[in-house]
């Protein structure tokens, strides 16, 4: 659109007067309408004759026709469109090369008839076309919504001039108003030719209208599209400036912007990472990716942080096994005492992978109570072996993805956790430690169990494949050792690749030995203070462990001799020059406080009805008391202290045999008469089950209905049948243990458990009295403090007042 409009179209052109014959112009690629005016340049031979000729016309009017085919230089008639348009020559510009440029005013329609002149330009007869269709309301209403929709073409066409609009409203006349459009309109100029000819004015602003509205929707679209743009380039943009910003503040402040450096680093690092195929293909494509993308964007980051962990991981970095056995062998007897059977076993281990290379082999798995120097143990080999450690914490974890991680795709995901491990030892083959397999978990979330089996499996862990890595990571190097408090949670499938190495609890002297080979000298380095400044008397380690701890294992013991060292260091520190011994119950209370635990066997043992058990739970043997009762009643017995089912049913099977041979015992047959019996086993906040206490309830039983009182220094352990017979039950060393612990000198064991005494250390056995029981008359016969005498007759035993 690059004509300009006259101002209203009048009826001027009735007032021009022209005679039939005009001088034509051809024109090429535009047409002119009445009313119009604009300029055109004349540079051909013709033209130019014609313009310099129109001085000498009667008035200066001349023929205005578009050429069909704007190709053709000296068009005839039949090149030219039929109906053209009668313009008024305003001005006549002469430039310097010859050519002219005009102003024209269009005036009216013409119908080109006959040539009259060819040269030096052309001269046609022509017709003037009388505009056609009336005024009516149609014509008003066809006139008002062109008006309309060339208000909106104008409002979307910044370009044009303010004054379209209004110019717009000034025009009445439907005819007049569809050829300053038309004149305007953005179409090819076979179709304005159209219009020109259409001399019906309804018709033609029908016409009008049909192009006009094809040019909104192309300007709507238009500016839909470039809003759009705006608004991306807007975002970039404003980014793009803020960037260039914060360049420049860190360039004055002195700071590096070393992003590209940084990537040209990345690459330097995986051409030198030597990183198997698959991993060295994606680095490099994540490196790509990365290099097209605006740094510091949420993406760049998430990239970025995953070519790192690729990058950091232990591809090739190993150490050389130490395999000479002897060495092995040492490390492992300086580390630790005792636990002959364990490093045996491990010796074994280690000599059997140094022959036979391939590294498929049982996975070792420690069990044990709590601080009895599994994970010690671990690292132990580790250290043998001069290979890295690595602990992995299973405890309560019910994730899959804590194994095998979480898949990019997670904010913030990271690898699991033995994709952690292998980065942060840095090598292919370290020792790694799973802690507490017995504790692993399962939920929605997946099962853990079955990743870490895909982790442990000799055939697939070279191709362990991690959800955040994605690439196949070898972890067939790794040796893994697994440790639990107890084997029967262990997930089967687990277990089934695992060789158990049962560690059971420690004796009494063997502890002291512990503390006094490698917990005290350990803890005394670690705390800063000199071997002459501090010595533990043997019999201070000893009131320790029976006054200060009740474990299994030595970590309280180790946690009570540091408390010990951490008094002394404080001594020291505010300048006791003196050499310290702790040797006495008065030294060891100076620094540890009361005594915890006392032997309370006898003493809770004084009164009739009271019984010594010996139980096994995940912590190591314990012993634990059973109390029984009798009061006003009608024949019931309760139970109390959190019993499991088993439990109460062996204290059902214990009260049955007691009534059965009632008289036997000297207790009056009817004793449940008048009353209920009731067994507590304290300590209720734990839970307890088994039928090992069937012993121990029946013996309680019968010493509170006999009031005769049981041995103090007797503990019990067996199940029962309503025949009277002692059946065999497990955990034995573990008990025993517990009970020399407590300070019990003689143990009833069953019968059939007698085989698992040579389990027992030596020493313990020595300090013990064993009583294997097959019959519930031999229990009495050694647990009580006198022998039952039958009744004969039917004198019940009184109920005793209190109780
Ligand atoms: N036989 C031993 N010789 C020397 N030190 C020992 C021995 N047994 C345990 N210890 C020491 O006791 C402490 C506790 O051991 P550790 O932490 O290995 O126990 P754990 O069996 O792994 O316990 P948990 O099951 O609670 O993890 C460590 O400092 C360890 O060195």
């Amino acid at each position: 659109m690059t004509e300009k409009k006259g101002p209203t179209r009048d009826k001027e052109e009735d007032a021009v007067q022209f005679g039939d014959e005009l001088p034509v112009l051809p024109i090429r690629n535009a047409v002119l309408f009445p009313g119009a005016v604009a300029p055109f340049d004349v540079g051909r031979e013709k033209s130019v004759a014609l313009v310099e000729d129109v001085d000498n016309f009667p008035s200066p009017v001349i023929a205005i026709f578009a050429q069909k085919d704007p190709a053709t230089d000296d068009p005839g008639t039949e090149d030219l469109h039929q109906v053209g348009c009668a313009a008024r020559v305003l001005k006549a510009l002469k430039h310097s090369s010859g050519n002219y440029s005009l102003i024209l005013q269009g005036l009216t329609r013409i119908k080109l008839e006959d040539v009259s002149q060819t040269a030096p330009y052309l001269k046609a007869k022509v017709k003037k076309l009388e505009e056609t269709g009336v005024e009516d309301d149609e014509a008003e209403a066809l006139s008002m919504s062109l008006r309309d929709i060339a208000k909106q073409v104008i409002q979307l066409m910044p370009e044009l001039p303010r004054e379209a609009g209004s110019l717009i409203d000034s025009i009445q006349a439907p005819g007049a108003l569809a050829d300053l459009v038309a004149a305007n309109l953005d179409a090819p100029v076979e179709e304005k030719a159209q219009l020109l000819e259409t001399v019906d004015a309804k018709e033609r602003i029908r016409k009008v209208l049909r192009l006009l509205t094809r040019q909104l929707e192309i300007l709507k679209m238009r500016e839909r599209i470039n809003s759009q743009i705006k608004e991306e380039m807007g975002k970039n943009q404003r980014e793009y400036v803020l960037r260039q910003q914060l360049k420049a503040i860190k360039e004055e402040l002195g700071e590096d912007d070393g992003d590209q450096g940084d990537l040209d680093g990345i690459e330097e690092r995986i051409a030198k990472a030597q990183l198997p195929n698959e991993a060295e293909q994606v680095a490099k494509k994540q490196l790509k990716r990365l290099r097209n993308m605006q740094v510091g964007s949420a993406e760049y980051t998430v990239v970025r942080t995953y070519l790192d962990w690729i990058l950091d991981l232990p591809w090739h970095n190993s150490t050389t096994d130490n395999l000479d056995i002897a060495q092995v062998r040492k490390v492992l007897d300086e580390d630790h005492y005792g636990l002959e059977k364990v490093k045996k076993r491990i010796l074994e281990y280690l000599a059997v992978r140094k022959l036979k290379k391939d590294k498929k082999g049982p996975i070792l798995c420690l069990i044990g109570p709590p601080g009895v120097g599994k994970t010690s143990l671990g690292r132990s080999i580790a250290r043998a072996l001069g290979r890295k450690f690595h602990r992995i914490s299973l405890g309560g974890v019910h994730d899959e993805a804590a194994i095998r991680g979480h898949r990019r795709t997670y904010v913030g995901a990271l690898p699991g956790q033995v994709i952690q491990g292998m980065k942060k030892v840095g090598t292919i083959n370290p020792v790694f430690m799973l802690d507490e397999v017995d504790k692993i978990g399962h939920d929605f979330r997946g099962d853990p169990a079955a990743a870490l089996l895909e982790v442990l499996d000799p055939e697939q862990n070279n191709t362990f494949a991690d959800h955040y890595l994605e690439i196949p990571f070898d972890l067939s190097n790794v040796m893994f050792v697994a440790n639990a408090n107890v084997a029967d949670p262990i997930p089967p499938p687990l277990r089934d690749r695992m060789e158990i190495l049962e560690i059971p609890g420690y004796t009494r002297n063997e502890k002291l030995a512990i503390a006094r080979q490698h917990l005290i000298p350990k803890q005394i380095e670690e705390h800063g203070i000199s071997k002459t400044q501090l010595v533990f008397d043997d019999k201070a380690v000893d009131i320790i462990i029976d006054h200060y701890t009740r474990e299994a294992g030595v970590r309280t013991l180790e946690r009570q001799v540091a408390s010990v060292i951490r008094g002394v260091a404080v001594k020291i520190a505010e300048g006791d020059t003196q050499n310290r011994k702790i040797e006495t119950e008065d030294d060891v209370r100076e620094f540890l406080g009361a005594p915890r635990y006392t032997s309370e066997v006898a003493e809770r043992t004084e009164e009739p009805g009271v019984a010594t058990g010996l139980a096994w739970t995940s912590v190591g043997g314990e012993i634990l008391f059973i109390e029984a009762t009798r009061m006003y009643g009608s024949g019931k017995l309760q139970l109390t202290g959190q019993l499991g089912d088993v439990m109460k049913e062996s204290a059902q099977a214990a009260l049955s045999y007691v009534r059965t041979n009632s008289e036997r015992f000297g207790i009056s047959k009817d004793f449940l008469e008048k009353s209920d019996i009731h067994i507590h086993i304290p300590a209720g906040a734990m839970p307890k089950d088994g039928p090992s206490a069937g012993v121990t309830m029946f013996t309680a039983l019968v010493s509170m209905l006999t009031g005769v009182r049981i041995r103090h220094d007797v503990a019990m352990t067996g199940e029962i049948t309503l025949r009277g017979r002692v059946l065999p039950i497990g955990g034995l060393k573990e008990k025993v243990l517990a009970a020399h612990r407590a300070g019990i000198k003689r143990v009833l064991i069953p019968e059939r458990n007698k085989a698992d005494l040579d389990e027992v250390p030596n020493e313990i056995k020595n300090d013990l009295e064993f009583v294997a029981v097959s019959k519930m008359d031999q229990v009495l016969e050694a647990a009580l403090e006198e022998k039952l005498t039958p009744k004969s007759t039917d004198g019940a035993t009184a109920i005793p007042s209190t109780n």
